[in-house]
């Protein structure tokens, strides 16, 4: 077949695709409506997603890939058209605008964490710390908020969980990152030139086998691993480096010197997504709550009893000091569950009985991810 034969061949199929495209946006609008009279988040993650398995499942397998990027894409472009047509006449609907807060710049893990849980940048702002983002949520500059929870290398961000219990606010959501740390520079930088290393305490802490087969390094702490990589960027000197990701070295033109200096290869981040209250949904499967005992023998035997009663997966247990008792503690949970079930409603009124200070934080859907 002639070129010209395939592109008429082409021309007839984009000419169907179109028609269908039309009809499918014509379609969308209709659940957009529905959605604005009923007050229902535009993104639906989960029927995002079995769109795409389905839609995957009925193509070659060859190009079950390339489908489901293409099933992702439109529903992207579905999402931006019902904001556009329904959400935002009148502009200042701010309720149903979603706008988060993340940590750092954009590149930074924070800012790929939102992109992956929110489907979009649009209606973002970025902090500088972490405690900047719940005065955002308070001053409400931001609806949502997205930040960093615990690193599967190097654990628990404990600053987050008392800011948490700090500010009052709901865990929504949790979107975990797979972490690269790479030293970066700027173009024509070896290890050889490097003398101070910028970055995040977590970096650092991350690819402290790497680091610290480099003594003479001079490692600065930094506000956030992509902001170091800005930072590098903007002194323009070899001697001078980061330790950011690889989109980080994307966005601020530098180059990897030394790529995946992370001690742990499976290195993953969890992010809570925090907004001003519970959203408690169907497909809801983990809750977390945090509360502190009487400093009596027994005590956390006992309240960890009732889970186990009610055949409850615990998930994690944390630890937090109280600042104004030494050595007594807040405890914050992590289980399965929904909070409409039976068994969890008993576990936690038994839990609230026993417990001096109590606070469900949240209801949410968990992310599993496998390494
Ligand atoms: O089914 C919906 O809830 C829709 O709004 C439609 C649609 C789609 O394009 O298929 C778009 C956005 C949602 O995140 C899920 C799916």
């Amino acid at each position: 077949m002639a070129l010209e034969e395939y592109r008429n061949r082409i021309d007839e199929i984009d000419k169907k695709i179109a028609q269908l495209f039309q009809e499918r946006m014509d379609t969308v609008t209709k659940v957009g409506q529905y959605k604005k009279e009923n007050n229902i988040p535009i993104l639906n993650r989960k029927r995002e997603e079995e769109v795409l398995e389905k839609n995957a499942k009925r193509l070659r397998e060859d190009l079950q890939e390339e489908g489901r990027e293409f099933f992702e894409n439109l529903m992207a472009v579905s999402r931006a058209y019902q904001q556009k047509i329904i959400f935002n006449e009148g502009k200042s609907s701010k309720n149903t605008m979603v706008s988060v807060g993340y940590p750092g710049v954009k590149g930074s893990f924070g800012y790929q964490a939102m992109v992956e849980y929110f489907k979009l940048d649009e209606g973002s702002k970025n902090y500088t710390e972490f405690e900047d983002i719940f005065i955002g949520m308070k001053k409400e500059e931001i609806e949502y908020g997205i930040l960093p929870i615990e690193n599967s290398s190097t654990g628990a961000i404990n600053k987050v969980y008392d800011l948490l219990r700090k500010y009052g606010f709901s865990i929504v959501g949790e979107q975990c990152i797979k972490i690269d740390q790479n030293i970066l520079g700027i173009p024509g930088t070896t290890l050889l030139d490097i003398k101070e290393v910028y970055s995040h305490p977590q970096g650092f802490e991350q690819s402290s086998r790497f680091v610290s087969g480099y003594s003479d390094w001079r490692l600065i702490p930094y506000h956030n691993t992509a902001m170091s990589a800005k930072y590098v960027m903007e002194l323009n000197d070899k001697s001078k480096a980061a330790i950011a990701s690889r989109e980080a070295a994307k966005i601020y033109g530098l180059q990897i010197i030394k790529e995946g200096i992370n001690d742990n290869r499976n290195n993953t981040t969890r992010f809570i997504v925090i907004g001003k209250s519970l959203e408690v949904q169907e497909e809801s499967d983990k809750i977390s709550v945090v509360f502190t005992l009487k400093h009596e023998a027994g005590n956390l035997y006992n309240s960890l009893r009732f889970f186990a009663e009610n055949f409850i997966n615990l998930l994690k247990i944390e630890s937090r000091p109280m600042e104004e008792s030494n050595w007594e503690y807040f405890f914050y949970i992590d289980f399965e569950g929904n909070l409409r079930s039976e068994a969890v409603k008993n576990a936690l009124k038994k839990l609230e009985e026993d417990s001096s200070y109590f606070r469900i934080l949240g209801c949410y859907k968990k992310m599993s991810m496998e390494i």
